[in-house]
């Protein structure tokens, strides 16, 4: 043993495995002592390891030389995910045989056979001991050996299913989204994290009450994005389709000009990121965007109005139209932050916006028109940037908006005021849809005369 011993130690590498099964406990002991003087940088975790001697080491499956990962590294991963461009070990020379190729290709073998039984159970649940590298890796692996369910699109219709079955057999089980405990959370668990593998982050642009904005260059095909990451940890199911909403009507939704752009999410560490279309900045008002050229204020409006024209068209409300969430791009308005979309057809959940932007009628529960509550939106965002400060929550002066009463904006045309007017008005059918918007013949003046331009 002490032979073995020495040859481990000169050569930089160890089969502890081997060596403990070999070793009475005792032995066990001994080894170690002898191994951790003279082999400081490696301080493992061998209370995990001979628990886990009927478990499979990660190169088993990666076909990577036989190592134990340096602890450095586990650390470095599992303690600062935020760290970038860590070192990758390197791995020692490795003294291969035919026996040990042939000993863990019938490791691998037996361990995906077990697999095929045990991944459904395995699948959404959180690794029990965090202090085992190879626990870890044999969960990562598992997930991706039997990849999670397909979640079914509320924003789409189901026209195609009878013909393509996407869901297979989990269709009994979730009719709308998979049930509780399979949505992927684990990704990231292994010390892999798809944000730092794919994306180089450059710098936060936006921060919103559930998430923070990050501005990142993509590595494999060197553009710019923007990422949102959920703030807040979604360990429960219910939280994790709520969050999918947003991605689910974005990606139902296909690309429009006045749309932000979605490109993909996942989830990672419990929380979901969404890679979407950079844009320069948003309407925020903290940013002191005030405006008092009509022409300006009608671009904007026109611009979301044919935004909103393209999402009602689909069944889609946004609900949450606000400065904050119009954002711009070379001078083009984009509708974002579609967090609160919902179907108008109210066969989803409704989660009315920012209580600032919403009409007398969503604060009496009445969902009837859920398209007119956008126009409402659009016209309270349009009034708040020419007014230049923030609207209050409650309050004489929101009251007057929610009941029509608008103040006068001096230097504005009255056809323009009457609009906002029509937009604002209690009554939400009155109010003019997006589509009698996008048409209304003030565009087609403001074009004529280059307000607009
Ligand atoms: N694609 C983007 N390009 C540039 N900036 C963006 C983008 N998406 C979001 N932002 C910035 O990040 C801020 C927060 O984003 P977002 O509104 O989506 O988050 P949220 O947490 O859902 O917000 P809220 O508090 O309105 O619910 C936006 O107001 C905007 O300034
Ligand atoms: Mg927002």
């Amino acid at each position: 043993m002490k032979g073995s011993l020495a040859i481990v130690k000169q050569l930089g590498q160890v089969s502890l495995v081997s060596l403990l099964q070999q070793s009475s406990s005792e032995s066990k002991a001994q080894a170690i002592q002898s191994l951790s003087p003279s082999s400081s940088s490696l301080s493992l975790d061998f209370d995990a390891i001979a628990d886990d001697k009927d478990c499979i080491l990660s190169q088993d499956f990666f076909c990577t030389p036989d190592y134990i990962t340096p602890d450095g590294q586990y650390i470095s991963n599992s303690l600062d995910c935020n760290k970038e461009n860590i070192p990758c070990p390197k791995s020692p020379e490795k003294l291969q045989t035919v026996k040990s190729i042939r000993q863990r290709q019938e490791l691998a073998k037996d361990t995906f056979e077990t697999d095929e039984i045990k991944t459904e159970k395995t699948i959404g649940i959180e690794p029990q001991r965090n202090h085992s590298y190879v626990s870890h890796s044999v969960i990562a692996l598992r997930s991706r050996v039997m990849p999670p369910p397909c979640i079914k699109n509320p924003y789409l219709n189901d026209a195609s299913e009878t013909d393509l079955d996407p869901f297979g057999y989990q269709r009994s089980k979730c009719a709308a989204l998979p049930p509780a405990g399979i949505l992927p959370t684990i990704i990231g668990g292994d010390g892999l994290s798809r944000y730092r593998t794919d994306f180089h982050e450059i710098e936060q642009i936006g921060n919103g009450n559930f998430s923070r904005v990050f501005k990142v260059l993509k590595r494999i095909d060197g553009c710019f994005y923007a990422v949102k990451q959920s703030t807040r940890l979604l360990h429960q199911d219910t939280e994790r389709r709520k969050a999918l909403m947003e991605v689910q009507a974005l990606a139902a939704l296909g690309s429009h000009e006045n749309i932000v752009g979605y490109y993909s999410s996942w989830f990672e560490n419990e929380k979901l990121f969404i890679q979407m279309e950079l844009c320069d900045h948003s309407l925020s008002i903290s940013r002191a965007y005030k405006s008092s050229l009509d022409g300006e204020m009608l671009e904007i409006m026109h611009q979301i109005a044919k935004a909103l024209q393209f999402i009602h068209a689909r069944g889609v409300a946004h609900l949450d139209v606000k400065p904050d969430n119009i954002y711009v791009k070379n001078g083009v308005y984009k509708l974002g932050d579609f967090g609160c979309a919902t179907l108008t057809d109210r066969s989803l959940p409704i989660e009315e916006g920012d209580a600032r932007y919403m009409p007398q009628e969503i604060l009496n529960d009445k969902y009837d028109h859920l398209d007119k509550v956008d126009i409402f939106s659009l016209g309270a965002a349009i009034y708040e940037l020419i007014r230049g400060s923030a609207l209050p929550d409650s309050g004489p002066v929101s009251m007057n908006l929610r009941e029509g009463k608008l103040p006068l904006l001096p230097g504005h045309s009255v056809q323009f005021q009457n609009l906002l007017k029509a937009m604002m008005d209690p009554d939400p059918v009155r109010r003019p849809s997006a589509k009698e918007l996008v048409e209304n013949l003030i565009f087609d003046t403001a074009q004529k005369t280059g307000k607009t331009q």
